[in-house]
């Protein structure tokens, strides 16, 4: 078995609601996000994927599509909450506000992440590990072994 990463970034503001501290003011990140993926290298010379696990390429398709597209210069809040009402002033501005159904930590937002890319990879490869940083200093990871 072999791992392989790919990197993603985007530029996301979040708002967390009822938090006690300064993020509870709408305020943006440079997120980065490290997605490891893992299986066997297909071995078949006629296969024009031989020697890979998966391509990275199809990776970034998966990732750019269900994550980095849709939440690059986006709000996210938490549509349980009441900055939902807030979300549906800011999209009437016309704004790009994804509602959450999670208060979106870099901890919610790691699992909602692995969940879609989950979804989306090819039967004989898995999700191993993700890291997700909101800042230089602060991140969060997933790892499938306490999944
Ligand atoms: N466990 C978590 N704690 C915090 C989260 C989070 O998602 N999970 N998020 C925030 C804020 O949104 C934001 O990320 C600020 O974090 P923090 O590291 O405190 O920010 P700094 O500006 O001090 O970061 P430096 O990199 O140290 O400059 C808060 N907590
Ligand atoms: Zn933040």
């Amino acid at each position: 078995m072999i791992r392989i990463t790919k990197i993603f970034t985007f530029e996301t503001a979040h708002v967390l609601y009822n938090y006690d501290g300064k993020c509870k003011n709408m305020h943006g990140h440079s997120y980065k996000l490290f997605v490891t993926v893992k299986g066997k290298p297909i071995n078949d010379m006629e296969n024009p994927k031989n020697g890979m696990v998966v391509d990275f390429g199809d990776i970034k398709t998966i990732v750019k599509s269900e994550i980095v597209d849709v939440w690059d210069h986006a709000v996210l809040l938490n549509a349980l909450s009441p900055h939902k009402e807030l979300g549906e002033d800011l999209e009437e501005k016309g704004h790009k506000v994804i509602y959450c159904s999670f208060q979106p930590t870099c901890e919610n937002m790691l699992y909602a992440i692995a969940a879609k890319i989950k979804s989306k990879l090819p039967a004989d490869i898995s999700l191993a590990y993700l890291k997700l940083h909101e800042t230089e200093n602060s991140y969060g990871e997933w790892f499938a072994e306490d999944n």
